[in-house]
């Protein structure tokens, strides 16, 4: 569907409903998951979050944040509770429509998942063919989202020939390049090196000022002490701990350095504002 269209839709929805509050963008609500092994993934998880927040999801091995991001993207179904995304009950969406759903949101791995036998612009544009974007929006947009993530000058690279850090800056122009009301990552930042990591996690923080909601699932305590969002810990499944401007650990005091890593990185004007209502594009 045309971005025009999709906004001229958005407003009818807004007046039709004045009264309504926007939804959020993400609700969990008792939700429990239960894995055929008899391990517990989530117990009793009830948290909510906001259209344009920031939140970092923290906790040991094993204590549920993959969990959570499956059950977003619908790779597992919970066992019992309700999870609504922008609103919408996700044990509503059909099987069918799922891979529709996915490709409305931004994902981002830990492991990057590049096509390997693609350039890095044909692993962007990629991104846009499959949500029905045609050769005039690829060119207009992809050089665009190249420069927002540092990457003009690999644009004809394969992902073998770039550093795991370029190899992430390609996932998440990916991710970003249709403008998702919703980005989710994975461990970002796992599989790279301090310096390399402040640089992704400035790029989502930059995503995120232009009206993205971004949940990113982190074990890196200097990135979360340092930038001073809202943190959800688990353990054991549970949340344990939501915090609005929290550390990794409870408790810790800020380092003051959120200013300085962020210093310089002026957020690019939104093309529009996401409404998280465009999740459901051809889903429901
Ligand atoms: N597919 C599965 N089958 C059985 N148990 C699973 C499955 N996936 C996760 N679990 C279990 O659910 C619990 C939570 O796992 P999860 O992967 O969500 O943790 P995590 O916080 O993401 O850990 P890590 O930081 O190591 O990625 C663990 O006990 C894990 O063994």
């Amino acid at each position: 569907m045309a971005i025009s269209e999709r906004h001229a839709r958005n407003l009818d929805r807004t007046r039709a409903r004045p009264d309504q509050q926007v939804p959020n963008v993400i609700e969990f609500r008792d939700v429990t998951k239960r894995f055929d092994s008899g391990d517990t993934g989530l117990e009793n998880a009830t948290f909510s979050i906001q259209r344009g927040e920031f939140v970092f999801l923290v906790g040991h091995t094993g204590s549920g944040k993959s969990t959570i991001m499956r059950l977003l993207i619908k790779e597992h179904e919970p066992t019992s509770g309700t999870i609504r995304v922008a609103g919408h009950d996700l044990s509503a969406l059909d099987r069918k429509k799922v891979p529709y759903y996915r490709r409305n949101l931004g994902i981002v791995f830990q492991d990057f998942k590049l096509l390997p036998n693609r350039t890095v612009h044909d692993n962007v544009a990629y991104a846009l063919q499959v949500t029905g974007g045609t050769r005039k929006d690829i060119r207009a947009k992809v050089p665009d989202i190249l420069r927002l993530t540092g990457l003009s000058t690999k644009l004809h690279n394969f992902p073998d020939q770039l550093s795991g850090g370029e190899q992430q800056r390609v996932a998440v122009a990916r991710a970003f390049v249709n403008h998702p009301p919703l980005l989710i990552a994975d461990e970002p930042t796992g599989n790279l090196d301090p310096e390399t990591s402040i640089g992704i996690m400035q790029l989502l923080y930059r995503i995120n000022r232009t009206g993205t909601t971004v949940l990113v699932a982190t074990h890196d305590h200097a990135m979360v002490d340092r930038m001073r969002r809202r943190v959800i810990e688990l353990s054991g499944g549970k949340v344990i701990r939501d915090e609005l401007t929290g550390a990794y650990r409870e408790g810790e005091v800020s380092t003051g350095e959120f200013g300085a890593l962020m210093r310089g990185e002026p957020a690019p004007a939104p093309r529009r504002l996401p409404d998280p209502g465009d999740l459901f594009d051809d889903a429901f």
